[in-house]
């Protein structure tokens, strides 16, 4: 069969996933389990933050007034009344030179209007002294500083982080409103490949797209699908397939979207009558990447080489399965490097090079990380990072202004940054 395969754009080819990933529907989980989803609605404040006019340091509340003139040499001395540890409230009223003992956290009491750090004064008998004046509200978080009721504190569209977690825990939400995570079954293709615990035997490989992609998914807060490793055999491959679209909503395979005798995957699209969004990218390595459409439901074939299967899944599983959560920073962000490495190749089409990136004197400087052919596999444990080189560019050197993928952030951005 000869296929008619027109390179396309990788950003064109991005905009093509994009346009079709559409969202699964709402649901609510409990807000300990949420870290990783999609927040569906903006959630508001239900109280201040703080709750209420608080010490922010140990030591003692004190009415300001009263700590006028303190200097050097003419020390003020206050004698403690009562103590408020954090969790006690008091409504007694401070008299002249009269103090509280109290801890960070806990609520000033009405009488008093500043706080003295334990450090800042000198312990006597009954109380302390002091050596310089204290103005109003020093050392005090103030009632609503932070957040007032109804302010919205986590927008619709937010990937929750730990510290989404930790305000929703604030304002008492038990229970979070996210879009559902899409089903996502990872399928690896060939009749060469053997399970990661199989004696190695001639001819043969260890699977290790399968894992890799999974752990790719796990990264993202998703648990994949694991199918069984798959034989070259067209009916059996079709079987499984059809079997795969009624349970899941996207399919990853690896392997078999070439031109080779018993690369399936283009005569499975089109026997299962699938939009095929394209089938070739204008990218190395990956630049077989096909993806499917088919009643809603993704077909992503990425390639059977490793690096070329990781990159595609970063540059457009990701995005994608994001977007079906409908996160408003899909897009792993794309950042200015310095390449410290000449790396001398000529780029006709758009390169990604898995790349170990660093800090160095304020700079994010990168470098490949390592054997960078679309078969390897070492080097995707080094790196951190893809470095992306604009089609049409000849050999870069050490020094050189790059952009770099940041794959392994989990705080994406909303725009696709590669050029
Ligand atoms: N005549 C042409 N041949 C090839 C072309 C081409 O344009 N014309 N493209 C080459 C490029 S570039 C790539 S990339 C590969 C893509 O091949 P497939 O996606 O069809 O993948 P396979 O043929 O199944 O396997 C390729 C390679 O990867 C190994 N592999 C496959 N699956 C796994 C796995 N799960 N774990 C580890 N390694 C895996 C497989 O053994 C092969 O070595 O096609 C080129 N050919
Ligand atoms: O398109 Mo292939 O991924 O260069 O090895
Ligand atoms: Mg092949």
């Amino acid at each position: 069969m000869t296929l008619n395969r027109t390179p396309i754009h990788v950003n064109d080819a991005v905009t093509k996933v994009m346009a079709e990933s559409k969202t699964l529907g709402l649901e609510k989980i409990p807000f300990d389990q949420s870290n990783g989803r999609v927040l569906a609605v903006d959630l508001t404040a239900t109280s201040d933050v703080p709750l209420f006019t608080k010490s922010a340091m140990d030591g003692f509340a004190v009415n300001s007034k009263d700590t006028a003139g303190a200097s050097k040499d003419n020390r003020v001395a206050f004698k403690v009344v009562e103590e408020v540890p954090a969790g006690a409230t008091s409504d007694y009223e401070l008299k002249e030179n009269e103090a509280f003992r109290i801890m960070t956290g806990a609520e000033i009491p009405k009488s008093a209007d500043t706080v003295i750090m334990f450090e800042q004064t000198k312990e006597t008998d009954h109380g302390f002294t002091i050596r310089r004046e204290f103005k109003e509200n020093e050392n005090i978080a103030l009632k609503g500083e932070e957040c007032k009721v109804g302010d919205v504190i986590v927008e619709k569209g937010t990937t929750i982080n730990p510290g989404a977690v930790a305000t929703f825990a604030t304002f008492g939400y038990t229970e979070v409103e996210v879009y559902k995570q899409p089903v996502v079954g990872v399928l690896s293709t060939g009749t060469e490949l053997l399970d990661v615990g199989d004696e190695l035997e001639r001819g043969k490989i260890r699977n290790s797209n399968t894992p890799m992609i999974m752990a790719q998914l796990d990264r993202m807060g998703i648990q994949g699908k694991h199918y069984k490793l798959q034989t070259d055999d067209f009916d059996i491959l079709y079987q499984r397939i059809e079997e795969m679209l009624s349970e899941v909503d996207a399919i990853i395979t690896t392997g078999g979207v070439s031109v080779g005798d018993y690369d399936l995957l283009p005569k499975i699209y089109e026997k299962l009558g699938a939009e095929v969004l394209f089938n070739k990218v204008a990218m190395r390595p990956g630049s077989v990447t096909t993806v499917s459409v088919l009643d809603g439901t993704f077909l992503f074939g990425l390639s059977g080489n490793p690096s070329a299967c990781y990159s595609g899944f970063e540059l457009f599983v990701r995005p994608a399965l994001n977007l079906m959560q409908d996160a408003v920073r899909p897009f792993a962000p794309v950042v200015d490097a310095i390449l410290v490495e000449d790396f001398t190749k000529p780029n006709p089409f758009s390169r990604f090079i898995r790349a170990e990136l660093f800090f160095e004197e304020g700079k994010i400087k990168a470098r490949p990380s390592g054997f960078n052919k679309s078969n390897a596999v070492t080097s995707i444990a080094k790196s951190n990072g893809v470095i992306v080189l604009p089609g049409g560019t000849r050999g870069f050197t050490s020094g050189d202004a790059i952009k770099v993928m940041l794959t392994d952030v989990t705080t994406g951005t909303d725009t696709f940054g590669v050029e």
